[in-house]
């Protein structure tokens, strides 16, 4: 961007909370290179909705972001702007017919992956040979509740696949028999040769938790099935990464090996967490895959959707679902013996707040406390650190391994939730309360950030080390009394990872978590705090429910009735025009 060029700029109506500096920023861009002073507040107003997880800013009508909606003759004005195209010419705004003001990057992420998705969408038909498969690969399975799995797995070679479904919904199982059944109507048809695949995450626990589970799958269905030994190894020859990571993702040069001019040499890629997944990034994915290989997306459309912008996973399901003979496949029986949060997690999904209630009521395994002010928060917090500390203390004072695979045990016992990282209900300080009080307790000094029992987040992947953001580990000495930290094991090597503190990569106490940074962990029991503010915007049913999801036994909600309500009465929908395009695709 040419600095010389910014000039002043005080368009009207501003946010409550002004223009950010970025926002100025660009709109004094916009100024300097002959935009008008609305083009400029348009420019700024987008900027603000991309920063909430928009990928466009509607003009015509008032928007979440608190933008102000323009008349139709201003529009046509703005479109008429030198700095403005419809599309067609590159130009650094989009207007789109619908209304929809793009930057020029994210306009060309939605065409193109409308483009590449769009061009994926014919199913291949039923035939014998592919029912006798579907049978062998589904021997003892739960036959009752399997019929979606099956229909996905038929149509393993589809040049596009999309499963959604809730927690313990069998995605993961089902993922492996499809890859197995590509294999098999590879093999069936003469190939000779192991297909390419692909298998990647958005993030590298998420991933290191794909290679775990179809590892233990493969584990299983070669105990029913010995023959299929050898094609399990085939499918499972590459681990899963991250997105970037397969993608050649380059830190010094912000840019990604693979893409049109240099695809990936793959027959297939599955993608699993796609909810976390940003637009761009689905966008780098779809251009660096080959015309002739498939794509499998694997994820819960109900999440959260990524901390960037777009929503693409639940756009490609709104868009796709229901189309006869489309790639959707939803799969919505829980299979895992504690499903206790099933009905919970229906509630969360449909905002049915009376009915979330009424569980939390009748069901053990659920709990509402309500949470009025900061007095009542402080009082809950002690006593969550005080169940913390009858757990950990005991182990706190271990040393080696052994004790350190413990430790890292109970941490997944209970974990708390924050809707907000920062202010008083935000994690950061839930962090400090719990830390200060579980400190105290083991008798370690005050202020101390290395001290035996600590949980920690990694918050920066290190490639170096194997570390990514998001893996949790827990302080403790080695055996050799120096103090450590240590993770869960990575590859083929079960043993815990182990490293001096002072070489960790950017981490954080993980004694309290944001729901976006839990995302792709479980836990035994989780509490979720809900700021008693019924207007916040940010509080909606996917975070509910992606709090709910991580849950494997129990769940507490702290919050008060009428922010619940609200909560869950609100189903964000991100701006964008990619579900609009893939349904007319
Ligand atoms: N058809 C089936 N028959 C028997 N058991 C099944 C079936 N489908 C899934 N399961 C079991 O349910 C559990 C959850 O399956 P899986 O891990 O594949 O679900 P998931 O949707 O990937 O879960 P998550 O999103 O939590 O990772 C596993 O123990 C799996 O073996």
């Amino acid at each position: 961007m040419n600095r010389l060029s910014l000039l002043p700029f005080e368009p009207v109506p501003a946010p409550e909370d002004g223009w950010r500096p970025e926002e100025r920023m660009l709109a004094s861009w916009i100024r300097g290179h002959g935009g008008s002073e609305a083009l400029a507040a348009v420019a700024a107003w987008l900027r603000r909705a991309e920063s909430q997880g928009d990928s466009c800013l509607p003009l015509g009508t008032p928007q979440r972001c608190g933008s102000p909606g323009w008349d139709a003759a201003v529009i046509d004005t703005l479109r008429g702007e030198r700095l403005v195209s419809d599309g067609a010419a590159r130009a650094p705004l989009v207007i789109d017919a619908a209304g929809r003001c793009y930057w020029w990057r994210s306009w060309r992420h939605e065409l193109r992956i409308a483009k590449v998705l769009g061009a994926r969408l014919q199913v291949p038909a039923a035939d014998d040979t592919r029912a006798a498969l579907v049978e062998r690969l589904f021997a003892g399975s739960d036959a009752a509740h399997d019929q979606a799995q099956r229909r996905a797995v038929a149509a393993a070679d589809a040049p596009l696949l999309v499963l959604t479904g809730g927690p313990g919904t069998g995605k993961t199982r089902t993922a492996l028999r499809l890859l197995l059944m590509r294999q098999l109507l590879a093999d069936r048809a003469g190939r000779g040769e192991p297909l390419r695949i692909a298998l990647a995450a958005p993030t590298g626990k998420a991933a290191h938790r794909l290679n775990e589970s179809l590892q233990q799958g493969a584990e299983q269905i070669v105990a029913l099935d010995p023959q299929l030994g050898e094609t399990c190894a085939r499918v499972l020859a590459q681990p899963a990464r991250t997105v970037h990571r397969l993608l050649g993702w380059s830190p010094s040069m912000r840019r990604f090996r693979h893409g049109i001019e240099e695809r990936l040499a793959v027959d297939l890629v599955l993608l699993d967490e796609v909810s976390m997944l940003d637009l761009g990034t689905l966008r780098a994915v779809c251009d660096a895959l080959p015309e002739n290989a498939g794509l499998v997306l694997l994820g819960d459309a109900e999440q959260l959707s990524s901390v960037a912008s777009g929503s693409v996973l639940d756009d490609v399901v709104q868009a796709l679902e229901g189309r006869v003979g489309g790639p959707v496949v939803r799969l919505d029986h829980g299979f895992r013996s504690d499903a206790a949060l099933m009905p919970a997690l229906g509630a969360a999904r449909q905002g049915d707040a009376d009915g979330l209630l009424m569980l939390c009521r009748e069901e053990a395994a659920l709990d509402f406390r309500p949470l009025t002010d900061a007095t009542g928060l402080s009082a809950r917090l002690d006593a969550w650190a005080g169940q913390l500390v009858e757990t950990i203390a005991p182990l706190a004072a271990g040393r080696g391994e052994p004790a350190a695979r413990a430790l890292l045990a109970a941490w997944q016992r209970q974990q708390l939730l924050c809707a907000l990282r920062e202010g008083r209900f935000g994690a950061a300080a839930a962090a400090e309360h719990i830390d200060t009080l579980i400190r105290e307790a083991l008798g370690h000094p005050p202020e101390s950030r290395l001290w035996a029992g600590r949980s920690v987040i990694v918050l920066r992947n290190d490639y170096s080390r194997g570390l990514f953001n998001g893996d949790l580990g827990v302080l403790l000495p080695g055996d050799d009394g120096q103090l450590r930290a240590w993770f869960a094991p990575a590859g083929s090597d079960p043993a815990l990872r182990a490293f001096a503190p002072g070489d960790l990569p950017e981490h954080a106490s993980a004694s309290a978590l944001t729901v976006h940074k839990a995302q792709g962990s479980e836990y035994d029991r989780i509490a979720l705090i809900l700021p008693p503010n019924p207007a916040l915007a940010l509080l909606d049913r996917q975070l509910v429910y992606t709090a709910l999801s991580r849950a494997r036994h129990g769940f507490e909600l702290w919050a008060d009735e009428p922010t619940l309500r609200a909560a869950l009465a609100r189903r964000s929908l991100r701006q964008g025009g990619l579900r609009e395009r893939l349904m007319r695709a």
